[in-house]
């Protein structure tokens, strides 16, 4: 069943067309990864598919549903309820601490704080960062930090998980751990993913690529 889907999406910056005429299908379930050389067009597909962005022309849709023509309030919603985003350096908030920052998401949603800070130590744990829980994100290394952005964008149990590079500022040791622990527990919660990024051995662990060229997807490889 297709879960997400762009249909023929435009956007522009200036005279930039960052995307003409993209359309993309996922699969509830499926991991894709989301490839193309640098200007490509990868990030803005991904912030269109998320509803981060709203494309000029062209639809998205999620569950059966139109995203793009929702509002701000209403995609804000959307991604609180049912996506979950990992970008490249984390987007931690500085001031709160480790185990803070994986509970907030939760609090959004309106769940009991001790609840939250619960469910939040389990998702640091899975990461294996649960050492740092008390530690501020500036404290931290960089697979260490990306590990805690996938728990924070995983506490939810989001629908879709949507990765920006991932592990793009990660050494390839890193890289792979944040990889693994983030597919492993997406199919575990049974969440589609899709991944933005440069690295090979990244796409290698997708089920499928979307492969970008100039604003446009060129490919794709199953
Ligand atoms: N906010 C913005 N303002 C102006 N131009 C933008 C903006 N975001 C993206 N662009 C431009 O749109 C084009 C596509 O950018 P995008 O970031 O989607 O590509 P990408 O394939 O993700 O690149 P990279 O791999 O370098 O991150 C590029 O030419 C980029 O410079």
């Amino acid at each position: 069943m297709t879960l997400l889907e762009a249909r023929d999406i435009e956007k522009s910056f200036g005279r930039t067309h960052a995307l003409h005429g993209v359309s993309v299908a996922i699969r509830s379930g499926e991991v894709v990864a989301i490839t193309g050389p640098s200007g490509s067009g990868k990030s803005t597909l991904l912030h269109c598919l998320s509803g981060i962005m709203r494309p000029e022309t062209g639809e998205v849709h999620y569950d059966g549903r139109r995203i793009d023509t929702l509002d701000e309030t209403a995609r804000t919603r959307l991604r609180r309820e049912a996506f979950g985003i990992v970008f490249q350096f984390g987007r931690l908030v500085p001031e709160l601490t480790v185990a803070e920052n994986v509970a907030l998401p939760l609090l959004f949603n309106g769940d009991g704080r001790e609840e939250s800070a619960r469910v939040a130590r389990g998702w640091l744990e899975q990461m294996d960062v649960l050492a740092v829980a008390d530690a501020r994100p500036g404290e931290l290394s960089g697979g260490q930090l990306q590990r805690v952005a996938v728990a924070r964008a995983l506490v939810t149990g989001p629908k879709v998980v949507f990765a920006d590079e991932p592990t793009g500022a990660l050494d390839s040791v890193a890289g792979e751990k944040v990889l693994g622990l983030l597919l492993a527990a997406a199919r575990v919660n049974g969440s589609t993913v899709v991944i933005v990024t440069h690295d090979n051995q990244v796409a290698a662990h997708a089920d499928r690529e979307i492969v970008m060229r100039d604003g446009a997807a060129a490919g794709v490889v199953a």
